[in-house]
């Protein structure tokens, strides 16, 4: 777009719905080079955003604008960012919808599922799911609004490191390229790359997946067994996302890539994880309900953990790592006892699907 007076390319409003961790730290980018309009559900954190330039302590761009009307960002911004956890996808969804048109272009930062259940059920009461009763927060945004043109950005983003301006990169993924080319164009910068991969589904699932290795990483940290135990769970981590992955409907080429493999040695290895640390905390002895009541934040890991135990039991697949993991977390197996036998499993062969 350029304007009638000048040259200069004119800015844009660019909306971001959600201003957690990651919600603010994309919003802070994209306002490098356009308008910003971030959306908060709360009246007080519109007010200190837009009154303090922070959201909750989270320093933000004095450009940005904040609102807590999905009317009026849907309005202002033709590409809507949406980074919300899992748990609240949905809903946000939903309350959206009315809003959202056929021109509106979507990328979410999402790496949860949603379920698609019938009226009343929940995980527990039904304990056993295909595959049509998950939902990536893609299918999510096809199934309830009119939007067409849906993508998604994963890759090893740590919000503190990209808070700190460090080098990184993304994986825009989408059916459509011309998500894929504005998602590149809004967010590349000398410090943050941004690549591009068709494959949606298995872009979104990799950076679902890898949180369950990085619970287990944490974990194997906790108890001190080594680097070269990392290296075991991280390669047969890997070999288990794929085999997931690909049951699931994404390709072998999108985890063995930048939001895969990359995202889970970045999130295999940090304390600033949350995932690793919920496995971390476990190793030493705490339980999850004390864990995760003491995390302002969000650790995705777990709940997909308790989604693919029970995807797995309607599909012909073992993924011994998660449903160990399963065991730990919801059935009180011992962690030490979940690993050692993990290091005895017999895997037969190395790399078993190239
Ligand atoms: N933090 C990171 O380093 C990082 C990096 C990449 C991807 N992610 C992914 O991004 C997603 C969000 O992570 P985060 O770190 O920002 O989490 P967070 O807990 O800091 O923030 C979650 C945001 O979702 C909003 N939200 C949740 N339920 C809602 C509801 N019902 N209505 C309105 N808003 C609701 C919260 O208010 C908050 O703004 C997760 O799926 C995570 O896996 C996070
Ligand atoms: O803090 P985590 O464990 O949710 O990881 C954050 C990002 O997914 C890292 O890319």
């Amino acid at each position: 777009m350029v304007s009638k007076n000048s040259s200069k390319p004119q800015e844009k409003c660019i909306g971001v719905i959600g201003v957690g961790s990651f919600g603010t730290v994309i919003a802070n980018m994209l306002a490098e080079k356009n308008q910003v309009m971030v959306y908060a559900r709360k009246e007080e954190v519109v007010h200190e955003i837009n009154s303090l330039h922070s959201a909750q302590g989270k320093t933000l761009n004095p450009k940005i604008k904040g609102t807590s009307s999905p009317k009026e960002i849907c309005e202002a911004c033709e590409v809507l960012f949406l980074m919300i956890s899992s748990s609240g996808f949905q809903d946000v969804v939903q309350s959206f919808a009315p809003h959202l048109f056929p021109y509106h272009l979507v990328i979410h930062g999402t790496k949860g599922l949603c379920l698609n259940l019938e009226k009343g059920q929940t995980l527990d009461s039904v304990k056993k799911i295909k595959r049509s009763q998950i939902l990536t927060m893609s299918e999510v945004i096809l199934q309830e609004t009119v939007v067409v043109r849906v993508g998604c950005l994963a890759g090893p983003n740590l919000s503190k490191e990209l808070t700190q301006s460090l080098p990184a990169a993304t994986v825009i993924a989408s059916k459509y390229n011309e998500v894929i080319l504005e998602g590149q164009s809004l967010l590349r910068s000398e410090k943050f790359q941004v690549y591009g991969n068709s494959d949606i589904i298995g872009v979104e699932l990799s950076g679902v997946l890898k949180n369950i290795i990085a619970i287990a990483a944490g974990a194997l940290a906790g108890l001190n067994l080594g680097e070269n135990a990392k290296g075991l769970l991280i390669s047969r981590g890997m070999v288990e996302m794929v085999h997931l992955s690909n049951a699931l409907g994404g390709s072998v080429k999108s985890v063995i890539g930048l939001a895969g493999i990359g995202d889970l040695v970045t999130t295999c290895n940090s304390v600033n994880s949350r995932n690793f640390t919920v496995g971390f905390r476990l190793a030493n002895g705490e339980k999850l309900d004390e864990i995760l009541a003491s995390m302002d934040e969000v650790a995705e890991g777990v709940n997909t953990i308790r989604v693919i135990k029970a995807f797995l039991e309607t599909a012909d697949l073992r993924a011994p790592i998660t449903e160990y993991l399963y065991r730990v977390l919801f059935e009180n197996y011992d962690i030490k006892e979940a690993l050692q036998f993990l290091m005895k499993y017999p895997f037969n062969v190395d790399i078993d699907f190239v």
